[in-house]
């Protein structure tokens, strides 16, 4: 994201932009069963599951290709990644110089396995575990995105608003800094918003004229994700994820 870009309704732009990236990567996922034995500890990784190598030798090769220079692209596993091999661009610097260490992927991490797959995947082992993993990745990656937008979030607000922010960083005031970035109403029209697109992308589509079945107006139960899933995703982990590295940013943007 450009200085150019960077507003308020520009920033929320992206974001609307990322719910597409992420109802339908949870999509795909939904199509495998829970398939446990991918997060099993596994002797051949040296006591790792099969999802974390995957994600680790993954981010290796995307940091050699160029990934994970921008503030809102953050690996799961940062030590030791390699340069990029290739020549990158240089992406224009408008957050602060420690904005690329802000991360909570770790909370996304542990929110990921142990609370959402149980939550939108059927139990079950079909054996595709090499896919599996490699379309827990892109979920991953999609929701990882998402919530480091916040810090261009928390750079704009601050700039509209440095009079009120600044006092509040200055006293370390965690909590009344989470209470300035709060929209309620905001936070309102995003989980219904994505509870409609996993609706609207997680239908059937077919050819037959059925007045019942007009898109949009799939039930629930025929969604490839339960669109209600969506909606808690947002309110539970999302946002307030969201919120933390706002505030985590925050608390940094004066030094
Ligand atoms: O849009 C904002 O102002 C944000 O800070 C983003 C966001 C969100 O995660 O969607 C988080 C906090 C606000 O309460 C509303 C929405």
């Amino acid at each position: 994201m450009g200085e150019a870009e960077l507003s308020l309704a520009a920033v929320r732009d992206a974001l609307v932009r990322e719910e597409d990236s992420i109802v339908f990567a949870l999509i795909e996922r939904a199509r495998r069963p829970r398939n446990a034995p991918a997060y099993a500890a596994a002797a051949a990784a040296g006591g790792r599951s099969l999802a974390e190598f995957f994600v680790r030798e993954a981010e290796v090769l995307h940091a050699k290709a160029g990934q994970y220079q921008k503030p809102e692209d953050v690996p799961f596993f940062p030590q030791d990644l390699p340069s990029p091999l290739f020549p990158t661009k240089d992406y224009p610097k408008v957050l602060h110089s420690f904005a690329s260490s802000v991360s909570v992927n770790d909370a996304i991490w542990k929110m990921y396995f142990n609370e959402l797959l149980p939550l939108f995947t059927v139990d079950g082992d079909d054996g595709n575990y090499a896919e599996t993993v490699a379309l827990d990745f892109a979920c991953l990656k999609a929701l990882s995105r998402r919530i480091h937008i916040g810090k261009y979030v928390a750079e704009v607000k601050f700039k509209d608003a440095s009079q009120d922010y600044s006092p509040l960083i200055r006293a370390k005031d965690t909590k009344a800094l989470m209470n300035l970035l709060t929209f309620k109403a905001v936070e309102e029209k995003v989980k219904r918003r994505v509870e409609k697109k996993a609706r609207i992308f997680g239908q059937n589509v077919t050819l037959e004229d059925n007045a019942d079945k007009q898109e949009g107006n799939a039930g629930d139960s025929e969604c490839k994700v339960n669109p209600e899933v969506l909606s808690k995703l947002y309110d539970l982990w999302v946002m307030p994820l969201t919120k933390d590295v706002e505030v985590e940013y925050l608390l940094r943007r004066l030094d």
